[in-house]
């Protein structure tokens, strides 16, 4: 029977205050407004931005009880009026960063930060500024457009990428942040150059995904940096030369790599979050011409320094959203290019779960032996 203008109860998992377990709720979805399509999400992975906005730390993340979530991959369950792109049946991937393509930025050609949506986004709410979630008679807030911790959701027509049926989406729901994040870091927003040498600081799920980019663009050194050495077994497999744990030198680590490369990198990478490495990541940088590149996501209040003499004499510091990727118009291909087998997903999955354990897998990702744990719904 058609669930279609319905509202739908199902479960997801609340978040209810700022450093609270998730709780598993029974919660009413509304249907989707005009302009907006409802998801029955099937996968979702657990981000470490997810983390952090539940520990507080997130500027943005003041709005309680959120559902959580934003790597996810579902099924188009309904459409509200005047959606044309997607029809109920469709697999898709949720975008936080959605791609509306007639916005100044869209269209600027220069920037993957589409606008609509993004204020409302940012408060939790839809455009509209409501929200489509209730539990116990009161209000959800959503989290970054998606909320893929729940079994049904809703989204903006613009914030989701429809993508080839065949693919698994207990797999391809990692393009939805951290793999695409760090690949496109790589392919985009740098532009890694063949023969050029990459150092990737912190190779979780964003870094190593940075890592396959750069393999992918054929760099001929790719430093991988990490405390921990479990870690560079991953970076190996994905294509890392090098391996550099800063425990195991009584210098900066900017000076080890500098001193390793010749004077410095072409191209750096900060996917940790830790203001104090994405300085020691642009001082890696070679004099002149290399790229240092923040994709970490650091907490309320704090700030970058370096000494401005080290852009003066040409070293770069640029930043990256979802790896300056488009979601509608780029995820598509990157899914094909998985079914291909040309790009690497499965190996990011490392632990499973399903709904009822999803505390577990915030545990484990604090752990560090995690990449990725995916939830599953059924
Ligand atoms: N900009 C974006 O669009 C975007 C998208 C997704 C994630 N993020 C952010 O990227 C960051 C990385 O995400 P992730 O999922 O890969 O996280 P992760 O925790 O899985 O990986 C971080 C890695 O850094 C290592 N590390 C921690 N401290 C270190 C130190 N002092 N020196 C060396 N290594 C250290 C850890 O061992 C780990 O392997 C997070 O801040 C996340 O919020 C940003
Ligand atoms: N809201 C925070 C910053 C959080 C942040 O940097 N988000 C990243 C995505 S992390 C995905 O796991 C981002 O690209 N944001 C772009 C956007 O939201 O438009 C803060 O206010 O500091």
């Amino acid at each position: 029977m058609s669930t279609a203008g319905q509202v739908i109860k199902c479960k997801a998992a609340v978040a209810w205050g700022p450093g609270q377990p998730l709780i598993i709720e029974e919660i009413e979805v509304a249907p989707p407004k005009k302009g907006e399509v409802r998801v029955k999400i099937l996968a979702t992975g657990v981000c470490h931005t997810d983390a952090y906005t539940l520990s507080g730390k997130d500027p943005e993340g003041e709005w309680w009880p959120i559902v959580f979530g934003h790597e996810g991959g579902g099924i188009v369950e309904s459409v509200g009026e005047g959606v044309t792109s997607v029809q109920p049946g469709d697999h898709v991937i949720p975008l936080y960063i959605p791609e509306c393509g007639q916005c100044k930025f869209c269209k600027s050609g220069k920037t993957n930060l589409c606008s609509i949506v993004r204020s409302t986004q940012g408060r939790g709410l839809m455009p509209d500024e409501t929200t489509r979630f209730t539990c116990k008679g009161q209000k959800l807030y959503h989290y970054m457009g998606c909320s893929t911790f729940s079994q049904y959701t809703v989204l903006s027509e613009i914030s989701v990428a429809k993508i080839n049926p065949k693919a698994p989406l207990d797999k391809v729901c990692l393009l939805g942040c951290g793999i695409t994040t760090g690949y496109g870091a790589a392919t985009k927003t740098a532009n890694v150059q063949p023969g050029s040498t990459v150092a990737v600081f912190g190779c979780g799920g964003v870094g190593l995904s940075v890592i396959q980019g750069a393999a992918a663009r054929k760099a001929s050194q790719i430093i991988a940096v990490d405390k921990n050495p479990k870690k560079f077994e991953y970076a190996k497999k994905l294509g890392a030369t090098d391996f550099v744990n800063p425990d195991d030198y009584d210098k900066p680590i900017q000076q080890v790599l500098i001193e390793m490369t010749d004077g410095g990198l072409d191209y750096t990478f900060e996917c940790i979050g830790n203001t104090k490495l994405m300085r020691a990541a642009l001082e890696s940088c070679h004099k002149g011409w290399g790229e240092s590149i923040i994709i970490g996501v650091a907490g309320a209040g704090e700030e970058i320094s370096t000494r401005p003499f080290q852009l003066v004499t040409g070293r770069v510091w640029k930043g990256s959203a979802f790896g300056g990727v488009k979601g509608r118009s780029e995820l598509p291909s990157l899914v094909e290019n998985y079914l291909e087998k040309k790009f690497e997903i499965d190996m990011f999955a490392t632990h499973q779960f399903k709904l009822g354990d999803i505390n577990k897998a915030f545990e484990i990702m604090h752990d560090g032996d995690c990449i990725r744990a995916v939830i599953s719904f059924e």
